[in-house]
Formats: C-alpha cells, sequence, structure tokens
C-alpha cells in the first residue's frame, strides 16, 4: 500500500492545507513546548520542538507510521528477514554490533559467533599493527595505513577516523585513497615509506573499478620498492564479502577479513570495513563504538514511537519533505571532528532512498528521499546559511553538538572556544524559527529603505541534537540513529532502502567508453558524448 493511501496520509494533508503554524505561536501558546517536544535515548537528547507541528500533527504523523507498518518492517529486518526484496537478501547490520551472546538468525543460522570470529581477528591484528610485532618485508613495523576503497568502503572509514582522531594512535599515519583520479593515489602516498606502510584494499564486491585500479597501482608502488612478490603478503590485507576475486588478486585468504551479504555498503562501517579505524583507535574503542551502535539499536527497536528518535526523526522529515515542500536537508554538526558526517550521510540517506518505485515497482505518487547537505558549524554559518535563513527556499536543518570539548588549549581558552560554539548551535536554530520582524528592525533604528533587507521571516523548521561529548560510544549511536531514520523514511515511502541500482548505469557505459578514448574506431554515442570524447582523443 502506499502511504498515500492511508488515512494517516490524508489527515497530514487536510493538517497542512488547514493549518499554517508558525514558530512564534506555537512557542507562545504553549510555553513548554521546548521541554515537551523533545526525546532522549541511547546518550542523544533529540529536540525537536523547532519543528513545525502541533500535536495533532504529530499523532497524524505517528498514525502514518503504524498504518505503514514501521514496526513490523523493523521487527521483520531485526528478525533477518530478506527485507531487500530487489537482491533476494537480509539487512542485518545490526548484527554486527550484537553482543557476543546474541542469537539473530539469516536462513535459520545465527550469524552472531561468525561475526564475533572476525572482530576477534580485527582486534587481534590491529594489536599486532598497534604494537610494531607485525613487520613489513623488510622488519619495519607499520607507521602508515592505507585503506582503499571507495562508497561505503570509504565514506565510514574516514567520516569515523576523523570523528574519533582524539583517540587515535598518533604514531600511526592513517590515509584514505577513494577517487580513481591518479592524484589521489599520489598525493596519500607521497610522503610515504613503502617497507613501512600497510594497505588495506576495502571492497564488498572486490569488483569496483576504483577501488581494483588503486589497488594494482598501490602494487606496483609497493614491488618497485621491495622488489619482490613476497612483499603483498606482509603490506596487503583485504576486507570484502568476495573471497575469489580477493585470492585472484593475490591477496592471501589468510589476509582477508570477511563479513556477508546481508551487510550493505554503506551500512557496513561497523563491519570488517571498520579495520583502518580499528587499528587507528584500538580494538577497545572499536568495540565501544558498536556498543553505541547496539544502544540505539536498542531504542530503536524497543522505545514506544512517540519517544523514538529514529522515529522522530523519520517523522518530523516526512513532514517537511511531503507536506511543507521542503525537498533537502541541511546536516550541520558543530565539531571539527565531524566535518565529513554529511558526506556520509549524504550516501547512507540518498544512495538508500533515492528511489522512484514503491517495493511491488510501482511508481511513487509522491517525494522520497530529501538532498542532504551540510557542513561543520561554525564555518558553514560563513558560507551558505544567508540561503537558509533568507533564501526562498525551505531547508530544515539538523544541528548536532556536544556539551564537552575534547581539545586540550591552553588554560581558560578551550572553554571560551567550546561556550562560542555552542552559543552558535543556539543562536542558529533560535534565529531561524523566530526570525527578526520588521517592528524589531525599526526598533534597532534601521532606515525604511534597508527595513526588508534586515527582515527574518523565521519559521524555519529545525532540530536540535546534543550529547555530553564524543566519544566512540556517542558517535556509533549517532550512526545507528541515522541509519534508522533512514529505515523508518524508507517504510513510509514503501521503497526499498537497500538496493541502489541507480549508480549501475554509469559504471556500465564507463566501461565501455574506456577503450575508446585511446583508440581511434568509430563512436556510435549522442552527438554530444561523440564530439567530448572526440574534444578528449585530441587533447589527452
Ligand atoms: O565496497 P564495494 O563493493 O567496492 O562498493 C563500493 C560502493 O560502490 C557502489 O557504487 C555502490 O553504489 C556503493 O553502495 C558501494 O558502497
Amino acid at each position: 500500500m502506499q502511504p498515500t493511501d492511508t488515512a494517516a496520509w490524508k489527515a497530514l494533508t487536510t493538517l497542512a492545507a488547514e493549518r499554517q503554524l508558525t514558530l512564534r505561536d506555537l512557542f507562545a501558546d504553549d510555553p513548554e513546548r521546548g521541554q515537551k517536544y523533545a526525546a532522549e535515548g541511547a546518550g542523544w537528547y533529540l529536540d525537536y520542538s523547532k519543528q513545525r507541528l502541533d500535536r495533532a500533527i504529530l499523532n497524524a504523523l505517528l498514525d502514518l507510521a503504524r498504518e505503514c507498518g514501521v514496526e513490523e518492517r523493523r521487527d521483520a529486518m531485526l528478525r533477518g528477514e530478506k527485507i531487500n526484496v530487489t537482491e533476494g537478501r537480509a539487512v542485518l547490520h545490526t548484527a554486527l554490533r550484537a553482543p557476543r551472546d546474541a542469537d539473530i538468525r539469516a536462513d535459520g543460522q545465527n550469524v552472531v559467533p561468525q561475526v564475533h570470529a572476525v572482530l576477534d581477528r580485527m582486534a587481534d591484528f590491529a594489536r599486532q599493527v598497534r604494537s610494531g610485532e607485525w613487520r613489513g618485508f623488510t622488519g619495519e613495523p607499520i607507521h602508515a595505513v592505507v585503506n582503499i576503497g571507495i562508497g561505503g568502503s570509504d565514506l565510514g572509514p574516514v567520516m569515523a577516523y576523523e570523528a574519533l582522531e582524539h583517540y587515535s594512535d598518533r604514531n600511526l599515519t592513517v590515509r584514505f585513497v577513494s577517487n580513481v583520479d591518479g592524484s589521489d593515489f599520489a598525493e596519500k602516498v607521497r610522503d610515504l615509506d613503502p617497507a613501512s606502510t600497510l594497505f588495506i584494499v576495502s571492497s564488498k564486491t572486490f569488483t569496483t573499478l576504483e577501488t581494483m585500479t588503486n589497488a594494482h597501482t598501490a602494487r606496483r608502488w609497493l614491488l618497485d620498492a621491495l622488489g619482490d612478490e613476497a612483499a603483498v603478503a606482509r603490506h596487503f590485507v583485504a576486507v570484502s564479502t568476495n573471497a575469489d576475486e580477493v585470492r585472484q588478486f593475490g591477496i592471501d585468504t589468510a589476509n582477508m577479513f570477511e563479513f556477508w551479504d546481508w551487510v550493505g555498503g554503506r551500512y557496513s562501517l561497523d563491519s570488517a570495513i571498520g579495520l583502518s579505524l580499528t587499528i587507528a583507535i584500538g580494538p577497545e574503542h572499536f568495540r565501544e563504538f558498536l556498543d553505541g551502535m547496539h544502544d540505539m539499536d536498542r531504542h530503536f527497536a524497543s522505545a514506544p514511537l512517540e519517544q523514538n528518535l529514529p522515529v522522530l526523526m523519520a517523522l518530523t522529515g516526512i513532514w517537511n519533505q511531503n507536506f511543507l515542500g521542503a525537498c533537502s536537508l541541511a546536516v550541520l554538526p558543530y565539531s571539527q571532528y565531524l566535518r565529513s558526517f554529511p558526506a556520509y550521510l549524504q550516501q547512507l540517506d540518498m544512495e538508500s532512498n533515492g528511489k522512484h518505485v514503491t517495493l511491488s515497482g510501482a511508481e511513487v505518487g509522491y517525494d522520497t528521499g530529501p538532498i542532504v547537505w551540510g557542513q561543520a558549524g561554525t564555518n558553514g554559518q560563513h558560507a551558505f546559511y544567508q540561503l537558509i535563513h533568507q533564501g526562498t527556499r525551505l531547508i530544515p536543518c539538523d544541528f548536532i553538538g556536544f556539551a564537552r570539548s575534547l581539545t586540550p588549549l591552553p588554560a581558560g581558552e578551550g572553554q571560551t572556544h567550546q561556550d562560542l560554539l555552542m552559543a552558535n548551535v543556539f543562536a542558529q536554530s533560535e534565529a531561524l524559527a523566530f526570525g527578526k520582524t520588521p517592528q524589531q528592525v525599526r526598533g534597532d533604528g534601521v532606515p525604511e529603505t534597508l527595513v526588508p533587507h534586515k527582515t527574518f521571516a523565521g519559521n524555519r523548521p529545525s532540530s536540535t541534537l546534543l550529547a555530553r561529548d564524543l566519544t566512540p560510544r556517542s558517535l556509533g549511536a549517532l550512526i545507528a540513529l541515522y541509519e534508522h531514520k533512514v529505515f523508518v523514511q524508507g517504510a513510509v515511502w514503501d521503497i526499498n532502502s537497500f538496493d541502489q541500482w541507480g549508480v549501475e548505469l554509469g559504471k556500465v557505459l564507463a566501461q565501455r567508453i574506456a577503450p575508446e578514448l585511446s583508440g581511434e574506431q568509430d563512436l556510435h554515442h549522442d552527438s554530444s558524448t561523440n564530439a567530448l570524447i572526440r574534444w578528449y582523443r585530441r587533447e589527452r
């Protein structure tokens, strides 16, 4: 059933037409609104009171979730049912962070023992690399770890490594190579010594063009320096679901860390794809990170819908996208450590919910996944916030902040930085919600000609997520929160959030075009593509 056929959707359509709510009125009418429209779970506090909704709308949104079977779908996912129907796969990333004694079944088999077997091997390997026990081919300990991967095999590890840099081993250099643009590899290794460099080739399929090209170049770079094929075994490990391809590449499967087809690429940071992170922050911190994800999994599985953080974030998002006409979501972490969080979320959200047909293949009659974008605050304030405050489009925002800073700064300075950072979080959502009326602007003595320019309409919705500090555990919970938010939205929209057919066509066409670029054969594309290729042939 499409969500538009539900009674709740119809009720919401009427509510959206009837109620022109303003945040000014909503707050004036209910002095306790700020406390009432808030919820807590897994160490995170969510304030959604600055969303443009009242109790009737919230109740209708909760009804929508119920009518669309969100709880049943959630339980089916957690039980290991094959909810990824177009690929016939279970969706069990939650099993990756389950405790050792859990029992979660895929095809009737408990997957938790195999998950922990790989985690144990990762922990052991990370300890060897960190302690210097693992030696390179010439007997040197490892000083640099380079993860080669793209998409889900890169964005999660990069984001989490940066986010948890405070907890990382400072004696180890950790780099990430993703782009098939050769300058990515060249710049990332230019100051590294092959004798003390370890490459982690991360690819679920082990066939991804970019990753395989970079991995072959890395192999050449290593062998040019060390001169012996036998060196590969000491300097390359693989993370994949595809043992055959790993073997074919020349990596001993003894040096392979496995994961499974029930882990989607964009949901794989907590699988062996997190090996670079485990080496950087150590296995104990990685376990805390997984525990944080598990905390949020439990909250998602058990909290009533009206207090369930992923559900509330999903439903407020649906209200904004489907009933208030927003088409994007700005994610604004007020933490320099989280600077790559928006990029990570782009894949998580847009690859999951960028779909135009329902599970049964019918064209949807409503908008699905939003355009997700953003940047670390406060920097974004000095770049694009102007448009959020005074532009013509409605751009809902997620603000993310922490009570405490991790960074040791000269005495007294640290608190100043932190207070200024957080003052900006609170000020931005306040300004967006309440704006500044022409009367207030005039009250400041502003000349009449400037009044329209200095007026802020306000009524721009945002949510704020707060945690006490940025730890492996709170980061894990934050990631799982967004994973489940995406899930709930996909469930309401009746789409498959776990396939990604939309990235295939471009890949196939690139494979066809690549040999044409160096050749002289006739071209049979459209006239634009033909002209572009001819231009490139001439200039390359
Ligand atoms: O891990 P890999 O198999 O190399 O895949 C890397 C990425 O490639 C694809 O383009 C998919 O759209 C992504 O979901 C995936 O994360």
